[in-house]
């Protein structure tokens, strides 16, 4: 034993000696010259490669690294750190280390050499790679991309997501980063089950689609639209997400931005496999053309500068050619109120998924009830239960009264007693509504997060986790009573438009069946003329949405492409009713001395 330990002494040390006074030029010489009589094959994989940056060398960093203590092999001495824009310790080969690998049952021996030129003060590194010459084919064809493949989601997944901001004109995003901390995850973040797993499985889709956006000729990049009331989520769903693919965040500012080039050059500046993020877009600029794009004056004191990025340009941004200038992107815009969105900005390949995050269901709430209080059930669930389905309370204000106490029992009780009184409030505030309006309809049909804007709450009231109405069943759907009569119609004259529909679940389907209605309802009470362009093209955006989900509404499409095409002539026909009207006033007027220039 004494004596074979101190051969393998005796080698490593001629070798290091060899390694340190014979020159290198001189080595290679030696080395090419005994495996012209040898059966393997040596590949040199140096750290630059053509004048650039060697992928495959800083792909073997990675990899021989991480495989450092499971290799047949185990290398005696290792390189060992840690920066902060990883989670983990990372492992190299040091210096003249060899390892190795086996691959399909083919043995890979690395090994990791260095060579300091002291005229260039330049430390040249390499890895030599051999195997025997009959596996040349697969090492080229498989092995050595594996490498490649698997040292990148490594390094994906360790890396720490960065969140960056705008920092206002030509600046750009905040240098560095900030590390992500946000502890949101999918298991955390409460969401219909349903739901979160379609969201999830788009997310996978898209990550493993490479190959196939190339095969159809599309940006390799997804767009989602989260919607819904304040404190539903949005944020954390933003998070979840990064979390969930290892994606810096990029938030972005429209309202800091001053020109639609500043907002190139900050694409342009954007990494690969990141989440480009713009909250509340409705409010934070409003998009318009670059022609409307001048000083405001609202009175004589207050100037308000307009929005400097114009809606082309954002457009631009999203899907013209610069957004080939990176791949693995995601674009999230999240919205309070999705119908003041322009629709040009919804249609999909633009954003191709539309999330609404709803108030609390029964199904978030004991999401929650797990997260906060580490509990599945309790018999303080059953009446929580039925409040839930009656109050509009969003899972940011059930989840801060069930973190006041982390004794279960106590924290039910106090939710239970503040959806009560929430309860009572939105009952006050309904015969409120009722009294003032005398109008069945448009009090039940408004928001409480947006009362003024009724397009917007004929939809997202909608879900049937926050009707506020009484509901009625129709065949298997339960939706909003006052819509159940337009749904008898509908099924009637139809048949189940859901038949088909992508969602097997009959909660979903009934939410699907109230956006179709709540259109048909507001074509129902609007008179054409007062029916707008915007209002038209936000229907049609989500009946386009219904269509992408299988809901047979072609029929509803078809209308309103007809009431859309109808309106310049209704506009018309008003302008020249008005001008027939103006002209038999001023005849009247001049016939009875009235006009201007008589008086
Ligand atoms: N679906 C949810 N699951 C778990 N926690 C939630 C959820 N929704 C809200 N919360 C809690 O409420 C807080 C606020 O929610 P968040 O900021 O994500 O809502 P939001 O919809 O983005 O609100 P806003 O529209 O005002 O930006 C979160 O930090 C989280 O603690």
């Amino acid at each position: 034993m004494g004596s074979t330990l101190s051969v393998v002494a005796s080698v490593a040390i001629l070798r290091s000696s060899f390694n340190e006074f014979v020159p290198q030029e001189l080595r290679t010489y030696l080395w090419d010259f005994s495996r012209r009589f040898s059966s393997e094959l040596a590949m040199v994989v140096e750290q630059s490669h053509e004048g650039s940056t060697n992928d495959l060398f800083n792909a073997l960093v990675t990899y021989l690294g991480s495989n450092a203590f499971s290799a047949s092999t185990i290398p005696q001495r290792l390189a060992v750190g840690k920066n902060e824009s990883m989670k983990q310790l990372t492992f190299g080969l040091d210096k003249n280390s060899e390892i190795v690998d086996t691959f399909h049952g083919v043995k890979m021996r690395w090994a990791y050499y260095s060579d300091y030129n002291s005229a260039l003060h330049y430390e040249l590194r390499w890895y030599e790679l051999r195997f025997h010459k009959q596996h040349t084919d697969m090492v080229k064809n498989k092995y050595l991309p594996y490498i490649i493949d698997l040292a990148k989601r490594i390094k994906d997944q360790n890396r720490v997501v960065k969140f960056y901001t705008t920092r206002g004109g030509r600046d750009g995003w905040s240098s560095k980063g900030i590390n992500l901390d946000h502890p949101m995850t999918f298991e955390t973040l409460a969401m219909d089950g349903e739901l979160k797993q379609v969201v999830i499985e788009d997310l996978n889709n898209f990550i493993r689609g490479k190959e196939y956006y190339r095969k159809i000729g599309k940006i390799w990049k997804r767009g989602y639209l989260l919607y819904g009331p304040p404190g539903t989520g949005k944020s954390s769903l933003i998070a979840a997400m990064a979390n969930y693919l290892n994606f810096d965040i990029y938030n972005l500012n429209l309202a800091a931005v001053n020109s639609d080039s500043s907002l190139e050059y900050l694409l342009l500046h954007m990494s690969n496999r990141s989440i480009l993020v713009v909250e509340d877009i409705d409010c934070s600029i409003m998009l318009h053309n670059r022609q409307s794009a001048e000083h405001h004056q609202l009175d004589q004191n207050i100037t308000v500068r307009p929005p400097q990025v114009t809606l082309s340009g954002l457009l631009n941004a999203i899907d013209g050619l610069l957004s080939c200038c990176g791949d693995e992107r995601i674009v999230v815009f999240t919205t309070n109120y999705k119908d003041r969105i322009d629709p040009a900005l919804l249609r999909a390949g633009r954003m191709d998924m539309h999330v609404y995050l709803s108030y609390c269901t029964f199904s978030t709430f004991k999401q929650l009830a797990a997260n906060y209080l580490d509990i599945w059930d309790h018999d303080l669930f059953s009446p929580i239960e039925k409040l839930i389905g009656q109050v509009q309370v969003t899972p940011a204000e059930v989840a801060g009264e069930l973190m006041k106490t982390k004794d279960p029992k106590a924290s039910l009780e106090a939710l239970i007693t503040f959806l009560e009184n929430k309860a009572n409030d939105q009952s006050d505030q309904q015969h409120g509504n009722d009294s003032k309006d005398g109008h069945q309809f448009q009090s039940s049909s408004k928001s409480t997060f947006d009362p003024a804007d009724k397009v917007s709450a004929a939809k997202e009231e909608k879900s049937p986790a926050v009707v506020a109405s009484p509901s009625m069943k129709v065949s298997e759907y339960t939706i909003k009573a006052e819509l159940a009569p337009i749904l008898e119609a509908v099924l009637t004259k139809y048949g189940d438009i859901c038949a088909n529909s992508s969602s097997k679940s009959i909660q979903f389907r009934s939410s699907f069946l109230e956006i179709a209605c709540g259109i048909i309802q507001k074509l129902q009470i609007t008179a054409l003329k007062d029916l707008t362009e915007l209002e038209l093209k936000s229907m049609l955006s989500s009946v386009h949405d219904l269509e992408s989900l299988n809901v047979e509404v072609s029929w509803l499409h078809h209308r309103l492409d007809e009431i859309l095409q109808a309106i310049p002539l209704i506009e018309h026909c008003a302008v020249s009713r008005e001008e027939k009207r103006q002209d038999v006033q001023e005849t009247t007027e001049c016939c009875s001395g009235k006009s201007n220039s008589v008086r």
